[in-house]
């Protein structure tokens, strides 16, 4: 987490090379106010985001800066894949799939974001990140020491206490459709405060863009049937980018009728 403070505490100088506004860069920063102009809600993020997955690949491409980084991040985003594996596989036993379901193809791709809140002036404007799911698997987030990180739960926001050293971990919409709705995508957003800068970093679990999503087979029967049509994870991103915030509307296009399900 230091060196990724340390990254933001920059000056705008070091980092200038890696701003970009293409979302197809393997490594880039962008903030959080490109739509200042007409957006309803204000946001108050800068962003770092770059791929883990071809390691060997992307890490040319990550900052240079602080000189400890890609080290540092190398190890994080190896020892946090581990995790993530060893949580997904837990799963599997939980949800009664065969053994490794997830693991290679589900499971192939990482990227990791870190998002910087500078203190805002009046927090009542603004938020760090608007209400959303995340789109992939599953998510491994360090959330600091500092508040800020909110889930929605039975009709209202509840704020996740920061513990020293503990990662949040939350399942994304991949995995609730993979499961037939057996698991549900937590509903999160991020709120900001006038005091302290927060930072927090997140491994996302996903498959690859060109992968096959649907739910496993094993957990659908007449009795459950399919709640969701298969359908290429690239082709629910780009729809789930153009929906952000809205949980419901963004799967829509992904749903099965009742009576279809059945039939199929
Ligand atoms: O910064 C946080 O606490 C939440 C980050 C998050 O939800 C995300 O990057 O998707
Ligand atoms: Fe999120």
């Amino acid at each position: 987490m230091n060196v990724v403070e340390e990254f933001f505490k920059m000056p705008m100088e070091e980092k200038a090379s890696l701003y970009s506004e293409d979302p197809n860069k393997v490594c880039r920063l962008y903030t959080s106010n490109i739509n200042y102009g007409t957006e309803k809600y204000h946001f108050w993020r800068d962003i770092l985001k770059h791929h883990c997955h071809p390691l060997d690949d992307c890490i040319k491409l990550w900052p240079q800066k602080p000189t400890r980084y890609r080290d540092v991040i190398r190890t994080f985003s190896v020892e946090g894949k581990k995790l993530g594996l060893t949580i997904l596989e837990l799963l599997t036993e939980g949800l009664g799939l065969e053994s490794g379901y997830f693991i290679k193809d589900l499971s192939e791709a990482m990227l990791l974001v870190a998002n910087h809140y500078p203190p805002c002036p009046d927090p009542s404007l603004t938020l760090g990140l608007p209400k959303h799911c995340d789109p992939n698997l599953i998510t491994i987030l360090l959330q600091g020491h500092t508040f800020g990180l909110q889930v929605f739960k039975d009709g209202q926001w509840i704020g996740v206490q920061p513990l020293p050293n503990a990662l949040v971990v939350n399942i994304g919409h991949q995995l609730r459709i993979v499961s037939n709705n057996k698991l549900k995508s937590a509903e999160h957003r991020a709120v900001t405060n006038s005091k302290v800068a927060r930072t927090t970093v997140g491994l996302f679990i996903s498959s690859s863009e060109e992968s096959i999503i649907e739910p496993a087979k094993s957990l659908t029967n007449a009795a459950q049937p399919p709640l969701y049509r298969a359908f290429r994870y690239k082709e629910f991103l780009s729809y789930y980018f153009s929906m952000m915030g809205d949980t419901e509307l963004a799967l829509q296009p992904f749903k099965l009728p009742f009576n279809q399900s059945v039939i199929s």
